[in-house]
């Protein structure tokens, strides 16, 4: 076991890989792995799989032959050099960017194959986001924006209000809740994002950069309360960082060059 990697399910308050994000360097990925141990998911134990992805913008190769796999509750990091392509290898797992090749499935299912109506309401539904900078709605306060999901899921406002209030104290913002984002500090935005993405209970979360605008310390505490959240609730994340401190929080780590996928998985 790779003394780097964190316990699951460490509860609130938990600390995050040994020595935070201060501990960086010992103990890298070293071994080449396959696909994750199988859990739940399609028979294979995977929950969301790509094949051969290929996404060209105009003359700009974004992605080339990139392949992923990621099983029900695990976090897997996507890493890479600025314009690798983490990003829209993320885009095109979340089903927001359309591949120009390659499959994609979920639960087993061929996401290509959905009508773009089944492929809103499995955004809707099973899946979350977390991006670099929160992307709140500003008009909306905080509360209101953690409980958007649900309403927008048909979920009652009383009730949503209810679950919202339930994961902002869960991310430590219950007391920025009738603020608007344009009043609180970034890490606060980041955390209420982070409500928002876990409040109507998604299966996998996609989180772009979630601490890429924040300090070392308030990084260290979204990458807590985010880890923890998930693992509490079994949701997967998908978490694109170039920070290796950040990366230290996942299970197991994809690198992206020039388009192309590769596992890394952790000495056992
Ligand atoms: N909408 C777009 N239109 C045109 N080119 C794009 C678009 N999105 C990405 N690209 C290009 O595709 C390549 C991969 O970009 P992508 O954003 O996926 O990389 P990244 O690894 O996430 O980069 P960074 O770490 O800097 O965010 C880059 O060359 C980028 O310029």
């Amino acid at each position: 076991m790779n003394p780097m990697k964190r316990k699951k399910s460490s509860g609130a308050g938990g600390t995050g890989p040994a020595g935070g994000l201060g501990a960086v360097g010992a103990g890298r990925p070293t071994a080449v792995t396959t696909a994750p141990q199988a859990r739940t998911g399609d028979e294979s134990g995977s929950l969301l799989t790509a094949r051969g992805l290929r996404k060209t913008y105009g003359p700009t190769p974004a992605l080339e032959n990139a392949s992923f796999d990621i099983a029900a509750g695990e976090i897997v990091a996507v890493m890479g050099p600025s314009g690798s392509g983490k990003s829209t290898l993320l885009h095109c797992l979340a089903g927001i960017v359309a591949p120009d090749a390659g499959e994609l499935r979920y639960q087993g299912r061929d996401v290509a194959a959905m009508s773009d109506r089944e492929r809103s309401a499995l955004r809707r539904h099973d899946f979350g986001f977390v991006f670099q900078f929160g992307q709140l709605v500003p008009e909306l306060t905080c509360a209101e924006n953690a409980a958007l999901p649900l309403r927008l899921n048909g979920v009652r406002r009383r009730e949503a209000a209810r679950r919202a209030a339930e994961w902002l104290a869960r991310l430590e913002v219950d007391d920025v809740s009738g603020k608007l984002p344009g009043e609180v500090s970034g890490g606060q935005g980041q955390r209420v994002a982070i409500a928002r993405a876990l409040a109507a209970g998604p299966r996998v979360v996609f989180a772009d950069e979630p601490t890429g605008a924040l300090d070392s310390f308030n990084s260290e505490r979204v990458m807590n309360l985010l880890t923890d959240a998930a693992r509490e609730s079994g949701a997967a994340v998908v978490l694109v960082t170039h920070d290796a401190r950040v990366a230290a929080y996942s299970d197991r780590e994809v690198v992206v060059r020039d388009g192309r996928t590769r596992s890394l998985g952790w000495a056992a």
